[in-house]
């Protein structure tokens, strides 16, 4: 038999990560193999799933849909394969080019492409779509729909919207991903995957991707959180989505998530630092100089950090 793929993807920060994580969670007895595609250096997602995942490759730097070729992909599929798993979930970093992903899985022998999960942050959906007219598209070869975040969407008509742009495809309301995972995994209750061989070859530079950036920020020293909070707080309005780990010398460390105008800051366990920010012209030397102000010689305290959360709406 061979061994469905799910192809992951959403626009930056819209959930995906928190989706896969819930589907390692609720697996229930399902061997998932997971391929992680990050758009920066530094493999952050791969991070946050490594721990419950049964077979996982990473590729960071870069989207899978331009980066890799359809014969690295096939590898990768391959090593999951030999791992024995019974079904394999492609997280797509959140700038990907959904349909081509999924032409990519269609290519590949020895897999049966499973569909196409668009995750959707119904936050900043329309925001995004006003930036990215494109994304339109994602939503309409979709398979299934998850429209995330529902617990902080207040735009009155937008899950008729998403359903319009859907096409049929159904659209399920879920907080932080959770999704029933019989809906990808059950042949019976998945929704058949369209087979995109339609598709007109695209240009890579009508990606999304094209004109976003990474600027990676890695320490070992111990962060000054009330810099630090600065820096986050005042942060360059290019940058849309920031991820990744502070340590300020205590002992533990700190998991930060920027999407847009939101802002979390929750403890975990570890140490060191290691943060992205992605984003378009985001001036990246003095980023990474006011980063390197914040290392400092001694342990604080992180309550200046932990207070950055909260949830707005950019301008
Ligand atoms: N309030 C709320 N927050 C959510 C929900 N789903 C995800 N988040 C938060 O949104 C942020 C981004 O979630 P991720 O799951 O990392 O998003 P992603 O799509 O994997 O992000 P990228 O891989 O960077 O594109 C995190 O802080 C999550 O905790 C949700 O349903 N409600």
């Amino acid at each position: 038999m061979r061994i469905p793929v799910v192809v992951v993807a959403g626009f930056l920060g819209a959930g995906k990560t928190s989706l896969l994580n819930h589907l390692l969670r609720t697996a229930d007895g399902r061997r998932i193999g997971v391929i992680v595609n990050d758009f920066g250096r530094i493999n952050i997602d791969a991070m946050a799933v490594a721990a419950q995942v049964d077979s996982m490759v990473t590729l960071g730097n870069g989207c899978l849909c331009c980066a890799v070729d359809a014969s690295d992909l096939e590898e990768m599929l391959g090593t999951l394969a030999e791992a024995d798993v019974d079904a394999i979930v492609i997280e797509a970093s959140g700038l990907a080019e959904p349909p081509a992903m999924a032409r990519m899985v269609l290519a590949c022998p020895g897999v049966e492409f499973a569909g196409l999960v668009e995750v959707v942050d119904a936050v900043e959906f329309t925001a995004t779509r006003e930036r990215h007219p494109q994304i339109d598209k994602h939503l309409r070869y979709a398979d299934l729909v998850l429209l995330n975040k529902i617990d902080r969407a207040t735009e009155p008509g937008l899950a008729d919207l998403v359903r319009d742009l859907a096409g049929g495809a159904p659209v399920v309301p879920t907080e932080h991903g959770r999704l029933d995972p019989a809906l990808l995994f059950d042949p019976v209750a998945r929704p058949a995957a369209a087979q995109l061989s339609f598709f007109d070859l695209e240009d890579h530079s009508q990606h999304i991707h094209a004109g976003y950036e990474t600027v990676e920020f890695t320490s070992d020293a111990p962060l000054d959180p009330v810099r630090l909070a600065a820096v986050l707080a005042d942060r360059h309005s290019g940058v849309y989505r920031a991820k990744g780990h502070v340590w300020c010398g205590t002992g533990e460390r700190f998991a930060v998530q920027v999407v847009a105008g939101s802002v979390r800051v929750e403890r975990e366990a570890g140490e060191g630092t290691a943060l992205v920010f992605i984003g378009r012209d985001i001036p990246a030397e003095d980023l990474r100089a006011r980063l390197r102000a914040t290392e400092s010689d001694r342990p604080a305290d992180p309550t200046a950090l932990l207070s950055l959360t909260r949830y707005e709406r950019c301008p």
